[in-house]
């Protein structure tokens, strides 16, 4: 066992806006991680999603594969990504399925691939409902990043990051006992996020852990304990360059605990053709831009073509 990781918790209710910003700018800069509370999604939800997310991985595989990942949604099953591939060419032990934006459900594109069995209009419901909750959430957690940042509350709606955000949630299944016996295979291989920020909610099952500084040898891996009713939120690693770096996107990987978890990561990300741009606010003449201004759609491309580049 890893020393716990002691992670600040943000109130995503307080009325003490300027505190709250104060403490996430903190939170952001010194551990990339942080736990938000009072954050407005029922606990009762999020029972529901959990035990709709069980049901799904627990049919056979090929009712699953049917459901095969295209567009960057649906299901994928186990081994088949690789979030660390310049470490080793094995896959995580991990299955997942991905819900895209719910606006592309419209007559004229429907992009989300939904399970058809029995009880599938339940199931969806309830994970259009998780989506647009933790949307919201994801919102408003924007709003303090951005008064955290010293630009004005809308700013990231104003430069087209909020509006129609590149929003996916993904359910997660990491087996308790892996097929292949391999010490060196993780649930999730060390990576940082890609995007903006991460919300996510775990059923209480360990396993993951970060790694504060990333070029520090040997590594030192911190264990993130659950804490009831709150989502691990985490910084990505767009938001790390729109912020020149002030704010971090920290190392995270699931290690194997021997014991099945379940878990859920709601990606806020900008919309695609949002340009993220180093924030005035965060250069200096010490500390000039160290990025170019780019798509945000163009750099996500990139960055999943890495990771899923042996199957497609
Ligand atoms: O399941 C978890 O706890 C973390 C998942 C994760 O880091 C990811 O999907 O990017
Ligand atoms: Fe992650």
């Amino acid at each position: 066992m890893a020393k716990p990781a002691n992670l600040p918790i943000i109130d995503l209710s307080s009325s003490d806006l300027e505190h709250s910003a104060k403490s996430i700018r903190q939170a952001c800069m010194e551990y990339g991680f942080f736990y938000l509370v009072n954050h407005g999604v029922g606990e009762e939800l999020l029972d529901r999603v959990f035990s709709e997310s069980r049901k799904f991985f627990a049919l056979p595989l090929e009712e699953k594969m049917k459901l095969a990942r295209k567009n960057h949604r649906g299901y994928t099953p186990l081994y088949a990504e690789n979030l660390n591939p310049s470490a080793s060419s094995r896959g995580d032990s991990k299955e997942s399925f991905y819900i895209g934006p719910l606006e592309d459900d419209s007559v004229q594109c429907k992009l989300n691939q939904w399970p058809l069995e029995d009880g599938a209009a339940s199931w969806k419901c309830t994970m259009e409902t998780y989506y647009e909750h933790v949307l919201d959430a994801g919102k408003r957690l924007i709003s303090l990043i951005a008064q955290a940042l010293n630009v004005e509350q809308d700013f990231f709606g104003k430069v087209g990051a909020t509006d129609d955000p590149n929003g996916f949630l993904r359910l997660l299944h990491y087996p308790g006992v892996l097929e292949v016996s391999d010490e060196e295979r993780y649930g999730a291989s060390a990576h940082s996020d890609y995007g903006m920020i991460t919300l996510l909610a775990t059923d209480g099952v360990g396993g993951l852990q970060v790694c504060r500084e990333k070029s520090s040898h040997p590594q030192i891996w911190e264990d993130v304990l659950s804490l009831k009713g709150a989502f691990i939120v985490n910084i990505g690693d767009m938001l790390e360059r729109w912020t020149n770096c002030l704010f971090r996107s920290t190392l995270h990987r699931v290690v194997p605990t021997g014991r099945e978890r379940y878990s859920l990561a709601f990606f806020l990300d900008p919309n695609p053709d949002c340009m993220v741009e180093c924030l005035k606010s965060c250069c200096s003449e010490s500390s000039p831009p160290k990025f170019a201004p780019i798509r945000s759609g163009d750099y996500l491309k990139e960055r999943l073509q890495v990771t899923y580049s042996s199957q497609e």
